[in-house]
């Protein structure tokens, strides 16, 4: 393809992209996959030059752009190489028009950056939830010690989580034999300390209430050497019916349970009052998983935030209703706002007095209200809050 043919396949899968993030369709990732797969005809090379250029759009665009072809004239405004791609040659994009729609700037739609203001990121902190995520990975320790894993894998470096290690971006963690052989699964550094926070211990009983396919589950079954009782839970059954074949691979023991929404708590009537610890990743907006789905800003809403925050609520009510008297609970969100985060606890704290937070310190992140936070600027993570809490 001609670089200006792939401006315009740019522009096309973006059009998709936008359609699916105004009807809150398939995610960008996915959308992307589709336009390929139905276009065999584009070579590996010319794939990963339209993805690159439909991604820089899609990250240089604060609100959603009127087209893909207004999010594309936002890049080349500030690229004089891409701009002159607008030629109007065979299969390129047409020549720009005078008074022509471009696609706003910024890093999220205006509510949004004010929340996030008001949730304490500046503007630098906002800027780096855009930003490029590395490839963190956790050592298997059923398994594998992190140091014997570093000797096979090209490792870029050793960062602060006890299993973890950051590998050279570019790598294809999954095609490798020791993916297939459970020594390690890919899982962001927030993620890896907010199962750190928890602790989790060998022949505890725990439930984690929001499994989903099982990427903290498989961790805390690490931390526990598989001794104790594990059950993991979600309403998903898509997600949860992975969490079994992942378990094999890595070795981890683990219980599922399928949930009803609404009726989570009597589902789990042989679990009330009897977890030494509860963890909860919690469902949330993700703004601060953007590294990876850039256009997840422009599915929000100010009414999604609430419904999120009505969700959270809910799933904490339920986790507390499953903690022994002394026993504690982890609640996580991978969002920076307050209303998710903080907010939450301080209202769950409001109407619990038998509840306390408890101090936390973790080698990265730092407090924001009773809980921790991290964020990809200052922490080079994912951006979560997370926070302890004990039941009296
Ligand atoms: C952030 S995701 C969990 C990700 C997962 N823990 C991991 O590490 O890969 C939140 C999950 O909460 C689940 N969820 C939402 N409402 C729930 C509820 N009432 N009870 C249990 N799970 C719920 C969602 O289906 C979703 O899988």
């Amino acid at each position: 393809m001609t670089p200006a043919a792939r401006v315009q396949a740019a522009i096309d899968v973006l059009d998709a992209v936008i359609a699916a993030a105004r009807g809150q369709g398939a995610s960008a990732d996915r959308v992307a996959a589709e336009w390929f797969r139905t276009r065999r005809f584009v070579g590996s090379k010319d794939r990963r030059a339209i993805r690159d250029l439909a991604w820089r759009a899609i990250r240089a665009c604060g609100e959603v752009p009127a087209s893909g072809r207004a999010a594309m004239l936002r890049v080349a405004q500030d690229d004089a190489a891409l701009a002159a791609l607008f030629d109007g040659s065979n299969y390129g994009p047409a020549p720009l028009r005078e008074g022509e729609t471009v696609a706003g700037g910024g890093v999220a739609p205006q509510w949004l950056a004010e929340a996030l203001t008001a949730s304490g990121l500046d503007e630098a902190e906002q800027a780096a939830l855009l930003g490029r995520a590395p490839l963190d990975i956790r050592a298997n320790r059923l398994k594998i010690t992190r140091e014997a894993l570093a000797e096979q894998l090209p490792v870029a470096s050793e960062p602060v989580m006890a299993d973890g290690l950051r590998l050279e971006t570019g790598a294809r963690a999954e095609d490798w034999p020791e993916f297939g052989e459970g020594l390690f699964e890919v899982q962001d550094g927030g993620s890896q300390l907010a199962c750190a926070a928890f602790a989790a211990q060998p022949g505890e009983a725990v439930v984690d209430l929001c499994a989903g396919a099982g990427g903290k589950t498989l961790a805390l079954a690490a931390a526990m050497d598989n001794r104790g009782a594990l059950l993991a839970c979600d309403i998903d059954r898509a997600r949860l019916s992975r969490l079994p074949d992942r378990a094999a691979r890595a070795g981890a023991m683990a219980e599922t349970r399928l949930l009803n929404p609404g009726k989570e708590s009597g589902m789990l009537a042989d679990w009330a009052g009897k977890a030494d610890g509860v963890l909860i990743d919690a469902p949330c907006s993700g703004t601060g998983t953007w590294r990876r789905n850039p256009e997840a800003r422009w599915r929000l809403s100010p009414a999604a935030v609430e419904r999120y925050a009505t969700m959270q609520a809910h799933v904490l009510r339920v986790g507390a209703g499953l903690v022994r008297p002394g026993g504690r609970l982890t609640y996580i969100v991978c969002s920076l706002l307050d209303r998710e985060g903080a907010g939450v606890i301080d209202a769950f704290l409001a109407e619990r007095p038998d509840w306390r937070a408890e101090p936390m310190d973790l080698p990265a992140g730092r407090p924001r209200g009773k809980g921790w936070r991290l964020t990809p600027l200052s922490d080079a993570t994912d951006g979560f809050f997370f926070v302890n809490l004990r039941r009296a």
